[in-house]
This record gives structure tokens, sequence and C-alpha cells, in this order.
């Protein structure tokens, strides 16, 4: 199981959409490399997340209005091996509650705006890519959607601690993982796309459309894309999101990860593109609904629920 390389730098962009809307369609994840993201701003944003969960216990939980979070994923009992920082992607939001998190706010603040610049413009490219690939005529009809300025974008910063460590006694949020241990459950990402990337410490899984797990390769200089929820339905399911899991394997070092979770602003019909809706033979296979309502579906559900169900049409 190969999972597809694009090359952001290939010059044919006829043939760069042609295999960006291939990999969305037969995968729903694929590495991209050639992003233009220096090597600079990928490690600022990682070396201040190893500073932050190295903090005690205490000083972590100060900065619970930012995000923090430890174990519990969601409000509905899902739990899984893992520390986590979960923020909007908005500047002004970052640079006001840096201060409650770091002991160099403008340098920290300054690290995650950074990233978050740069994830976002590889979101763009490949959105502007699968529009081209698919013929839709707003070459921008996705993309626009998370320049919003309302954009209801995320980053998240996770953070697995070690396997067999044994200082579980001293800090509850250090326990350590046991080999082959659930750290995030099978999920589907909501939002359009992901673009993440994670330390050279293996553990990310996805399934084929047949449901088989795959490991997905550790490759810390390159970027992964998930297709999302959304992308499912503005492509009237051309596309299926990936359901994906973080399964902890041995091993001595901290397993980190860093995902941009492009989405539309809470107002955002979320509804096939024209382009993808043919009636009688592919009629649209979502009612319409807005972000803000799946926002609030998604967060009644658990971590491995099928959200999109309640959104269906049964075209039977
Ligand atoms: C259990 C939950 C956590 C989650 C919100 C939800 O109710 C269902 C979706 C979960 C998820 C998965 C992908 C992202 O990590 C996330 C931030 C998202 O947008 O949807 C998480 C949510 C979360 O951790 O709050
Ligand atoms: O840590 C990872 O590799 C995946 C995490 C994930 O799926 C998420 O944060 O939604
Ligand atoms: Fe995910």
């Amino acid at each position: 199981m190969e999972i597809p390389t694009i090359d952001l730098s290939m010059e044919n962009r006829t043939e760069l959409s042609k295999q960006v809307v291939k990999a969305c369609e037969e995968f729903g994840i694929f590495k991209v490399v050639n992003h233009n993201v220096s090597r600079e701003v990928i490690s600022r944003i990682e070396e201040e997340g190893t500073e932050f969960f190295a903090k005690s216990n205490s000083e972590k939980q100060q900065a619970k209005p930012f995000g923090y979070g430890c174990k519990n994923i969601g409000t509905n009992g899902d739990v899984g091996e893992l520390e986590y920082l979960l923020f909007p992607t908005n500047p002004q939001f970052i640079s006001e509650s840096s201060k409650s998190i770091s002991n160099h706010p403008n340098k920290f603040s300054g690290a995650i705006n950074n990233y978050i610049k740069g994830a976002k413009g590889v979101a763009c490219k490949i959105l502007d890519l699968v529009v081209e690939g698919l013929g839709v005529q707003d070459k921008f009809a996705l993309s626009k959607l998370i320049k919003d300025v309302e954009s209801d974008s995320l980053l998240r910063i996770n953070h697995y601690p070690p396997s067999m460590t044994t200082d579980s006694e001293m800090d509850p949020c250090a326990t350590g993982n046991t080999n082959n241990t659930i750290g995030f459950g099978e999920h589907s990402d909501p939002q359009i796309l992901t673009i993440m990337r994670f330390n050279d410490v293996a553990g990310l899984q996805a399934t084929t459309h047949d449901g088989i797990w795959f490991t997905v390769p550790p490759d810390p200089h390159n970027f992964y894309v998930i297709v999302g929820d959304a992308l499912q339905v503005f492509s009237n399911e051309r596309f299926t999101s990936v359901r994906h899991r973080v399964l902890i394997t041995d091993s001595l070092k901290a397993r980190t990860s860093i995902m941009y979770f492009g989405a539309p602003s809470l107002n955002c019909l979320i509804t096939p593109l024209p382009e993808m809706v043919k009636p009688p033979q592919n009629p649209s296979r979502y009612k319409p609904f807005t972000w803000e309502d799946y926002k609030k579906a998604m967060y009644s559900c658990r971590l491995g629920d099928s959200r999109l169900d309640p959104f269906k049409v049964h075209n039977d």
C-alpha cells in the first residue's frame, strides 16, 4: 500500500490537478512535497510544543482557557493517550492567549502564526487544484472558504508520551503509553481538509475505502493531507473522508503531531458544488446545512460516529 506523493513544484498544472483529484478519490490521504514551508517554521512550532508539554501538570492546566487537554477528547467521554493544545487560527486570538501558555508569548505566538500561515497556504493550493481538477467554474470556490476572516479553522498540537515511562504517580498526564494502545481513536476529520505534520515516531494509521488499516510512514519534513467530511459533501461523495487513528507502538521518544484543520465560517452552507450534481443520474446526496449546524451535531457525537449520516438524502 503506497500513499500517493504530490510534488507541488510540478510545472504542468493540468497534470498536477489530475494527480490531486486522483489521490483524493482513491485514497483521501496523500503526502505533499516541495510545499515551500521552511524547515525553520516547522522546527520552531515543534520546539514550542516540546517546551509546553515538558511543563508541570499544574502549569499546563493554567493554559486551559487556551485549549489544553489531557486524555479527554471532546466532551462526550472519548479518551486517548495524549495531551494536546487546540485553538482557533485567528492571529489576534493566538497573540492574546499565548500569555497564558508561554513565558515568551511573542516567540510562542510568532511560531504558531507562522506555521498556520504556511499550512493554510498549502491547504489553499491543494483546494485550488481540487477545484480545477473537478472542472468547477469558480476557481477559488473552496480556498476562499478558509481564507475568509471568519473561517473556523483550528490548529491542534498533539503530544503522545513515550511508551514505558514510569513516572505515572507524579504526573497523571505523563503516564506513558504501553505498546499497541489507542493514542487517538478512530474518526474522520469534520472539516474540509487537514494538513498534518508529525515527527519521526510512527503511529498514524488510516483506512482504505475497503476498510483495511494501513500505516502512514513518518516524514517530518513533509505534510500529509487528509480529506475531511465537508469535502466529502462539497464533492458530492466523489471523495470520501478518511477514517484514521493513532496506535502507540513501542517508542522511547514522544510522538508529536501538528494538525491544521481547514474549515469555513459558521454561516457557510455545506452543500455539493453545482458541477458535482447532475440529476437524475447524480442528484445531491446531502440536504444543505451550515457549518454551524454540523458543528452542533458533531459536538453531540462520539469521536468514532459517522456524523454525516443525519444530513444524507436517501435517493432510492
Ligand atoms: C469527540 C469529539 C472530539 C472532536 C469533537 C467531537 O465531538 C467529534 C469530532 C472530534 C474532532 C476530530 C478531529 C479534530 O481533532 C477535532 C478538533 C475536530 O474538529 O473534530 C476533534 C474534536 C475535539 O477534539 O474537540
Ligand atoms: O496525531 C495524529 O497523527 C492524528 C491526530 C488526529 O487525527 C487529530 O488530531 O484529529
Ligand atoms: Fe484526525
